[in-house]
């Protein structure tokens, strides 16, 4: 899709309003943003789930700047057609004004982003609007926010009482206020999730948050069964099973490297006659 014109925040804030869902996936390196391109995807999240499903962390918290940085370098390169968001990871938007914006250079300068995503709700509003401020784009994530595992205490639904549904509310009402083009909402229920989409203007992105949102998110191993322990949970549907295509062809080609099977005649590159002379001299000639 060399000539699909990107999406920018204008046009996404129009397909909410027309009610065209919008389709976003994690991806983390070339291929995959490659691939999700060609897919047709409108968004590509270089999520810092990369601490999970690429560098085999147990949560988010140990990616880096330096990570992230990385990453987004490598999607942007396969992606060029495509609106890409980079996390800002743990820690790196808490500090002052200017260590965020620090990062959010690193990730828009030599990450080559075009907008940042940040965790939280009222508290990272001030930020939120000097990003914005700044001419960056913010996405912002509410609802279970990982980067908060251990004030959250787990992973856990969020939304469930009525005093948890106005505080998202209130969340998603001062993110749009602070100027974030969109909202992920996390493990939300269905009913606070659709309530949320209907009373703001910018597009909610739902992962595990119901039916309801202007659009959905999914993490790319989840989606395709390549190696992720989330493969299975509730709010994930798997579309492919890549990990299995993997490991049955890597098996594969250890079976015929042992067997000797491979390589075979198709494989290889022959010499000129006259090369077997010199190697074992004019004795050998007609050996073999
Ligand atoms: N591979 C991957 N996929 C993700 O969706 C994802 C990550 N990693 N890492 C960062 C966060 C963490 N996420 C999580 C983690 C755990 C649950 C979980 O255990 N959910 C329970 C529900 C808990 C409850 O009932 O309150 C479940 O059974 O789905 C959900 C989302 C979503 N994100
Ligand atoms: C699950 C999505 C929304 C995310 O934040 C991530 O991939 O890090």
């Amino acid at each position: 899709m060399a000539d699909k014109q990107a999406l920018n925040i204008v046009k996404m804030k129009k397909m909410k309003a027309d009610g065209i869902p919008l389709t976003m996936i994690t991806a983390y390196d070339y291929p995959s943003a490659r691939l999700a391109e060609e897919a047709g995807i409108d968004i590509i999240l270089v999520g810092d789930s990369l601490g999970n499903v690429v560098l085999g962390y147990d949560t988010t918290l140990p990616v880096t700047l330096d990570d992230m940085v990385y990453h987004t370098r490598s999607v942007v390169r396969g992606a060029h057609n495509t609106f890409i968001v980079a996390d800002m990871p743990f820690m790196t938007y808490h500090g002052s004004i200017d260590e965020s914006l620090r990062g959010v250079r690193r990730l828009m300068q030599e990450g080559r982003a075009h907008a940042v995503k940040v965790e939280g709700g009222v508290e990272i509003c001030e930020t939120v609007k000097q990003i914005v401020s700044a001419g960056v784009p913010v996405l912002g994530h509410i609802g279970l926010t990982p980067q908060s595992v251990n004030t959250i205490g787990g992973y856990r639904i969020q939304g469930k009482d009525p005093a948890d549904a106005q505080r998202l509310m209130d969340e998603a009402k001062a993110l749009e206020a602070a100027g974030a083009f969109a909202v992920v909402l996390e493990l939300v229920t269905e009913e606070v999730a659709e309530a949320i989409s209907r009373a703001i203007s910018i597009p909610t992105i739902g992962i595990g948050a119901g039916r309801y949102t202007d659009g959905q998110v999914l993490v790319y191993h989840d989606v395709l069964r390549y190696a992720s322990p989330y493969r299975e949970k509730r709010f994930v549907k798997t579309y492919a099973d890549i990990g299995t295509q993997i490991r049955e062809g890597i098996t594969q080609y250890v079976q015929e490297v042992k067997q000797r099977a491979f390589p075979d005649e198709s494989h290889i590159f022959k010499a000129d006659e006259t090369v077997l002379e010199s190697l074992y001299g004019t004795a050998s000639k007609g050996a073999k």
